[in-house]
């Protein structure tokens, strides 16, 4: 058994099939329009963040609203119709620019760059801003566990195969300061299409998080070999 990569798989009539699409544009035009588009996020990053923490008086708020909103209508003058999905070249250059934690083009995913060591180590550093809290001055726990999956689900589809996510478990051993952190995850063990990951989610003074998850092979990315 064999599993396809994560763009080559079939899954017509499962739904899935539509997100993993190929189009005709060289790796040097990706990053090309990445390197335009990214700086965007960066700075819709910084909008978040003010709106939250902003103490301008009300007039200058609805001033600024008004401009936002004619902002959002010029970007929205030509549009793809519906989600960025996953999409690859023909040289292997895949990109999700609106993926929820990796989205290039995605101002609420955290900045967040995942790097495999040759041990097979996946890690991921980011600091985490006001956006993300959830107890007063803590990371909100669903959001340490979006990263902690999809970190987790790197470290799992390695050698490009797909795998989705199955179970998660998270033990939140301490609360999160929101600020750096961490994420390290790699694969315990095998077992047919199941692929069982461990993961912890760290602040500076060490662990706040682990997580353990069962992601899976679908069947539909199943070719015999
Ligand atoms: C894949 C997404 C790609 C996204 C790409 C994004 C960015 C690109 C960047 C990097 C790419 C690299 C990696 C991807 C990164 C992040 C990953 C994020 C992952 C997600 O965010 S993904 C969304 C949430 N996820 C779902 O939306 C799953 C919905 N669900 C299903 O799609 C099916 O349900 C499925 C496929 C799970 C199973 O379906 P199936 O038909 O293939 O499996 P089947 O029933 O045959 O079971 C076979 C064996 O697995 C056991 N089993 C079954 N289900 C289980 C479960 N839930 N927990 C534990 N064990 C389970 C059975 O007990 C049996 O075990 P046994 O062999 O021992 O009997």
């Amino acid at each position: 058994m064999s599993a396809t990569g994560g763009v080559a798989g079939g899954g017509a009539g499962t739904g899935y099939a539509s997100i993993f699409v190929q189009e005709d544009v060289s790796t040097a035009e990706v990053d090309r329009l990445e390197a335009v588009h990214a700086p965007l996020a960066d700075s819709v990053r910084d909008l978040v963040a003010a709106t939250i923490q902003t103490c301008v008086d009300e007039d200058e708020v609805r001033e600024v609203r008004a401009e936002v909103d004619a902002l959002v209508a010029r970007l929205r003058a030509r549009r793809i119709d519906g989600p960025a999905g996953v999409r690859y070249n023909a040289e292997g250059r895949s990109w999700s620019w609106g993926n929820a934690v990796v989205g290039e083009r995605n101002a609420v995913a955290p900045p967040l760059d995942v790097v495999r060591d040759p041990d097979d180590l996946v890690h991921a550093e980011t600091v985490l801003g006001v956006q993300y809290e959830g107890p007063p001055g803590m990371v909100h726990g669903g959001v340490g566990a979006l990263l902690l999956d999809h970190v987790m689900g790197v470290a799992a589809s390695a050698r490009k195969r797909v795998t989705f996510t199955g179970t998660l478990t998270m033990r939140y051993v301490r609360a999160t300061p929101l600020g750096p952190v961490r994420i390290e995850a790699r694969v315990d063990r095998e077992e047919g299409r199941k692929v069982f990951v461990v993961a912890t989610l760290a602040d500076p003074d060490g662990v706040t998080v682990e997580a353990h998850g069962v992601f899976i092979v679908p069947s539909w990315a199943v070719t015999d070999a």
